[in-house]
């Protein structure tokens, strides 16, 4: 199957340090892919490799089998959406005027908005049950409304790939399962970083977990989350079992049972927690 994304030996580094170290993995049509691990691990900073706000010291990345060095920002643009973190530069916007930015890659410098372009967006801000909020300051929105607003955006822009940095931070539990549900059902490529380890287990197609800007190992959800693995990158001991709705692994962490928690997490040994039964 033809690939939407390979990152082939992405490093990318400030000051002599590899902040992401040689990260080589591809996205297939449709697919998921959580991007997992602790603080400082290097997952936003190889979002941004991706799309290029990064300029890499080594490797390359292929979008839809094009070379990113050999293309233009609009090519990126029309192929890639990204919803990062901070999102300052349309605070001001009202919802509407956001969602009808996704239109920018596809037109030229006086190009006018036509009924098409008017419908895709109605119809994406429909999507995502903002409609009546069109008129509504992004600023003023929740934390749910502004993530479902940048998804709006991401649909009229009709990339191949979604982009996501923490799209569940800052939400509510319904919300979460909401924006993860709804970028599932949009049918595109989507690679997100996420720390809530039983929501990307939930719904992920594959995981990629990254340690100190290394890949620890990239797997399906269920092949990658154990608890060993977890204890030597998180150096908490946990359970893995099955959620009882998902069947998909759920994992319950245990307290951090260090003596000494000035310690830095790096250096922390984890201490196994007796008598657990693991089921993996
Ligand atoms: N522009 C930069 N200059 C110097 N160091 C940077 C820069 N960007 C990131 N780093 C460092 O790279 C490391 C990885 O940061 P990054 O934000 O990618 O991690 P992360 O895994 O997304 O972390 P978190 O889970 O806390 O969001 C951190 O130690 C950070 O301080």
């Amino acid at each position: 199957m033809a690939m939407v994304l390979e990152a082939n030996n992405l490093t990318w580094q400030v000051d002599n340090k590899k902040i992401v170290d040689q990260i080589s993995f591809s996205l297939k049509k449709g697919e998921t892919l959580g991007i997992v691990g602790p603080n400082g691990a290097g997952k936003t900073s190889l979002l941004k490799c991706l799309y290029r706000g990064y300029p890499l010291s080594d490797g390359d990345i292929k979008i839809t089998g094009k070379n990113l060095g050999d293309v233009d920002r609009k090519y990126i643009a029309q192929k890639v959406a990204v919803v990062a973190q901070h999102h300052d530069s349309v605070f001001d916007l009202t919802v509407f005027d956001v969602v009808h930015m996704g239109l920018l890659p596809h037109k030229g410098l006086f190009d006018r908005d036509n009924s098409e372009d008017l419908q895709l967006i109605e119809l994406a801000l429909k999507k995502v049950d903002l409609f009546e909020k069109s008129t509504q300051i992004f600023k003023t929105l929740s934390g749910g409304e502004q993530q479902r607003c940048l998804i709006a955006r991401a649909i009229v822009q009709r990339p191949s790939i979604l982009i996501m940095d923490e799209p569940t931070n800052h939400l509510d539990v319904f919300y979460q399962h909401q924006i993860l549900e709804l970028v599932n059902k949009l049918e595109l490529s989507l690679v997100i970083t996420i720390h809530d380890l039983n929501l990307a287990a939930q719904y992920c197609d594959r995981l990629l977990l990254m340690a100190e800007g290394k890949v620890i190992a990239i797997d399906t959800p269920e092949k990658l989350l154990t608890r060993e693995r977890l204890q030597q990158v998180f150096k908490l001991d946990c359970i893995v079992d099955k959620n009882p709705f998902t069947e998909s692994p759920r994992i319950t962490f245990s307290g951090t049972n260090f003596a000494d928690l000035t310690v830095e997490p790096d250096k922390r040994e984890c201490v196994k927690t007796v008598g657990i039964k693991n089921e993996n």
